[in-house]
């Protein structure tokens, strides 16, 4: 068997995730108690328990660097936390902070997440050219993953189903390795 195989055999099978959607409409209607319709927040948290692993915390913050931080720092401050997923702000409008408030906070920047999914993208007939307006990445922080989504609900699917749950406890194993 290869070595890659023998690490996927090692990966843990109970892993715990916070998600953190970040959209200042969405912020904005929960603040004025009116109803909130998270639909990428939703698909995040059902394809989590649908693979048996388990979602520990959820947050919804507005496009501010302030309250991203916090959020964040609130989930990696939690001892359960294994994965933080968040989905929003990571293109190029002037409220898109999402990748440029928490790259900085990274130990170390998983590049390959982010070349991957722009290939799968682009690879997907209705995303094609859009796919490089998104700077959607991952990271480590404190042995802790963190991937950063777009907002839209077809990105957030594909990065779940084709990049994230597949390979997460193989590079949870690899993560806490010395
Ligand atoms: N939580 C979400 N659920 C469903 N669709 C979303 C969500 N967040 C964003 N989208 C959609 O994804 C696309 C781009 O998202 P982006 O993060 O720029 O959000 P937006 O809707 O412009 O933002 P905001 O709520 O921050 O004003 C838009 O078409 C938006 O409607
Ligand atoms: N797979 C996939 N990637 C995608 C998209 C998508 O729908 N699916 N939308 C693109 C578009 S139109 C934009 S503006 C950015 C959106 O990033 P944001 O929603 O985080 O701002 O992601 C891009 N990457």
């Amino acid at each position: 068997m290869s070595s890659h195989k023998q690490h996927r055999q090692h990966a843990p099978t109970n892993i715990n995730f916070y998600v953190i959607t970040i959209s200042t409409s969405r912020y904005e209607k929960m603040m004025k108690k009116e109803p909130v319709i998270d639909e990428s927040g939703d698909i995040i948290k059902q394809l989590i328990i649908q693979s048996n692993y388990n979602v520990v915390g959820y947050d919804l913050v507005p496009d501010e660097k302030v309250k991203i931080l916090k959020a964040f720092a609130n989930a990696l401050d939690n001892s359960q936390t294994d994965v933080i997923i968040s989905t929003g702000g990571t293109g190029y409008t002037q409220s898109d902070v999402t990748v440029e408030t928490i790259r900085r906070i990274f130990d170390r920047e998983i590049e390959g997440f982010s070349d991957v999914f722009r290939l799968v993208s682009y690879n997907d007939p209705e995303v094609r050219s859009a796919s490089y307006l998104t700077k959607a990445t991952a990271g480590i922080v404190n042995g802790k993953v963190i991937f950063l989504l777009p907002g839209s609900p077809d990105a957030v699917r594909l990065a779940m189903r084709e990049l994230i749950l597949p390979e997460v406890g193989h590079l949870l194993y690899i993560v806490r390795r010395k």
